[in-house]
């Protein structure tokens, strides 16, 4: 059995979602996990000294639960498809190959994390289209008023500064691109590494 896991990071709005269903659509044996699915209660996450609630951290995520749902795949694929009704035979066979999509924008800067990944791509978009794309968006809570420009902003500057000291081996993406094309580079990276690791198999 192969694997690959393959991280989407980026700004916020930077098309990290869109990127990761495009690719488990197209990719068989595939499946996503989403860390914006692990965000804390709202009362737990604390405010900053300007009022701004501090979700723009990995303090405000349930990291070690993600961790497990990660170690899970790992441990065994297969069964980690079935249960999420995303495959419906029973067995495996040896030579099956697995990948899996870790999206978020904080992925590469936990560093358990980070180490997992065999692919690392980053969506960027500059600050005004970012803007522009977060007010069209609501999220639950909605953002207060200056919430992008006082906290998102900052804390993404922050953020992506920490995770190039943590590390290098990521591949940089155009999120102003088309969409199509932007997806397609994506896609056609991993299937040069599915097609590599499967005459792998071959031939060992
Ligand atoms: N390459 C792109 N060009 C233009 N709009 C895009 C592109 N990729 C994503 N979008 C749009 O930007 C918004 C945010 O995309 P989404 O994938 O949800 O971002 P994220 O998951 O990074 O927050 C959506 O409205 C989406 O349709
Ligand atoms: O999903 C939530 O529960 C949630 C609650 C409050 C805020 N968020 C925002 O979600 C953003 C990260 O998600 P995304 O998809 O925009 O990259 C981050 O900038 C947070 O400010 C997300």
């Amino acid at each position: 059995m192969k694997t690959i896991i393959v991280g989407v990071g980026g700004v916020t709005n930077g098309g990290k979602s869109t990127l990761s269903q495009f690719l488990h659509q197209k990719i068989h044996n595939s499946c996503i996990i989403a860390q914006d699915t692990y965000f804390k209660d709202d009362f737990v996450v604390p405010v900053d000294s300007n009022g701004f609630k501090q979700y723009d951290t990995l303090d405000a995520l349930h990291m070690e639960e993600m961790m497990k749902e990660v170690c899970s795949w790992k441990k065994d694929p297969h069964e980690f498809l079935r249960r999420r009704g995303l495959i419906a035979k029973d067995s495996s066979t040896d030579d099956e190959l697995y990948v899996l999509i870790v999206e978020g924008f904080l992925i590469f800067n936990h560093r358990p994390l980070n180490e997992m990944f065999d692919m690392r791509y980053f969506l960027e978009i500059p600050y005004d289209v970012c803007k522009m794309r977060r007010s069209m968006r609501v999220y639950a809570p909605p953002d207060p008023p200056n919430y992008f420009d006082g906290y998102v902003w900052p804390m993404y500057l922050q953020n992506r500064e920490e995770m190039e000291r943590i590390t290098s081996e990521i591949v940089f993406l155009d999120g102003l691109k088309p969409k199509d094309e932007v997806l397609a580079a994506v896609y056609e990276d991993i299937h040069k590494e599915i097609a590599r690791l499967q005459v792998l198999s071959f031939t060992t």
